[in-house]
């Protein structure tokens, strides 16, 4: 067990962990901070929800003057609301200190955004938006010690290279660069070491890329079945919280609007949809307002939402890193998780090759019947009243129910009183357009094609009630140790 404490932390630093309920570092904390704070330049890889953001905010923060009023940390992230997440994860870091980070994406005010940047000392930023700022010499960045690449592989990729190289050309020569993701394709690494100084590779080391906590399934299903698959497997897992991937923007609005028919509580997000809606819908999954988020691989990378338990891949990812980054927003900082991806007939070679990539056996799961779904259902609406039964002041309906049992058989009363609970699906028929298998040279070709829309993007903000709440629970088998206090403050 390693403490904060042990890694030489100023104590504001250390008061604001604490405040975060933060004990123990993460294995990658662990390994990164000391080489973060010597100054070194450092490729940090670690499997996904392992707090690889304090990693590398930490020892940025320590290195921030506060006196110097201009920016001197800067952050890179594919996403709009990785950008907002990563600042938000950044202020609380850095409350105690006095230092705060500042996100900066497409879509926002720029006027606004100006004014703030002649005071922030660390910005958070997607790639266009920022180059936007340089371009207009609008954010001055002669002061930047610290730079950081979070999603490195992501940001490193055919989709955002050429914006990366311009960014850190504004950048002055005399700085420490850090790179971080749970995925680090070799020729990516192989640039990586390029735009480096010498850095120093960190690699958690781990049998598997993925983490053990998250259960991942697949179910062999021919595409034309996959809806109802999909519908019936959430009626059996009842999740708290569920992201289904689509491969495309009109899939995911499809498979959104299917949901809804059946009466499920579901909202699509993708690139297409404009800033204010991608924000409205996230909160509002954060808020458990919905339950079910559909997304396109702009929601895949470090979306952080503790209670999201059950991701479905409805349509199997174009590369294995992103089924890395798909399944990791479940199980996250020790928390149990569960996968279930769908793979048509064919398309198990691609099954095969995140199997490679992962070194680890994707289970099998026998595609449920409707009598089994239905079952799930009834168990839902049994386990509520057994809860409410354990719970709830029940004197007031005594009287009803005794007048109730003179009347009828007590297991025909439980029957109608579970019959009304339970959430019977219409049978709306749903047909989705086909789309094309995946198959392993069509998944090579397109490779750094990603479906991030212009500028890519994402949203985030971290007000999820009971975050970190099970930190100590059983699935806590990463190091994890959180005192369970309001790990939000803002
Ligand atoms: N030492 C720690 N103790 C307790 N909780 C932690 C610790 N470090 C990070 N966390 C929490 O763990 C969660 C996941 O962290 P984070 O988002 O940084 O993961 P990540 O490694 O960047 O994952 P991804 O690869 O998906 O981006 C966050 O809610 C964070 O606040
Ligand atoms: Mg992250």
């Amino acid at each position: 067990m390693t403490t904060f404490n042990s890694l030489g932390l100023s104590n504001p630093i250390l008061k604001s962990l604490d405040d975060m309920g933060f004990e123990e570092t993460t294995p990658i904390q662990e390994q990164t901070i000391p080489l973060g704070l010597e100054g070194k330049d450092v490729i940090g890889q670690a499997q996904t929800g392992t707090g690889k953001t304090a990693a590398f905010g930490i020892p940025m923060l320590e290195k921030i003057d506060k006196q110097v009023k201009s920016v001197q940390g800067l952050i890179v992230a594919p996403t709009r609301e990785l950008a907002i997440q990563v600042a938000e994860e950044m202020n609380r870091l850095g409350k105690v200190k006095g230092v705060r980070a500042l996100p900066i994406y497409g879509g926002s005010n720029m006027e606004r955004q100006i004014r703030s940047l002649k005071t922030n000392q660390i910005v958070v930023a997607t790639p266009g938006r920022l180059l936007d700022h340089i371009r207009r010499k609008t954010i001055k960045l002669q002061n930047v010690h610290t730079a950081v690449l979070d999603e490195a592989d992501e940001m490193l990729n055919m989709g955002f290279i050429e914006d990366i190289r311009d960014i850190l050309k504004a950048l002055p020569e005399e700085r420490q660069t850090l790179l971080f993701s749970a995925t680090m394709p070799k020729e990516i690494r192989d640039i990586a070491t390029t735009l480096m100084n010498n850095p120093e590779e960190v690699k958690v080391k781990s049998k598997e890329m993925t983490v053990e906590n998250i259960e991942q399934y697949f179910v062999e299903i021919p595409e034309k079945h996959k809806f109802d698959t999909l519908t019936r497997l959430l009626d059996i897992h009842d999740p708290a919280l569920a992201i289904v991937f689509g491969r495309t923007k009109r899939r995911v609005d499809e498979v959104a609007d299917g949901l809804q028919a059946r009466g499920f509580s579901a909202e699509g997000i993708h690139g297409d949809l404009t800033q204010g809606k991608r924000m409205s819908t996230l909160n509002k999954f954060k808020r458990g307002r919905i339950e079910i988020l559909v997304a396109t691989d702009v929601a895949a990378r470090g979306l952080d939402i503790s209670e999201v338990s059950h991701v479905y891949n409805f349509d199997i990812p174009q590369d294995p890193e992103s089924y890395v980054h798909r399944i990791g927003r479940t199980g996250r900082a020790g928390r149990k998780g569960e996968s279930i991806s769908f793979v048509t007939p064919r398309e198990k070679d691609q099954l095969n090759l995140i199997e490679k990539l992962t070194k680890k056996k994707v289970e099998r799961l026998k595609v449920p019947s409707s009598e089994e779904a239905s079952r799930g259902q009834q168990k839902v609406a049994v386990d509520k009243l057994v809860e409410s039964l354990g719970a709830n002041d029940l004197k007031n309906y005594k009287h009803s129910a005794n007048e109730l049992l003179e009347q009828y058989d007590s297991s025909d009363i439980i029957a109608a009183a579970l019959k009304m609970m339970t959430k019977e699906r219409s049978e709306v028929p749903v047909s989705l357009t086909s789309v094309q298998p995946i198959s392993v040279k069509n998944a090579q070709r397109s490779k750094g094609k990603k479906n991030y829309g212009k500028g890519g993007n994402r949203n985030y903000n971290s007000k999820n009630k009971s975050r970190n709440r099970n930190f100590n629970g059983k699935g806590g088998n990463r190091g994890y140790q959180n005192k369970g206090r309001n790990s939000n403050a803002k």
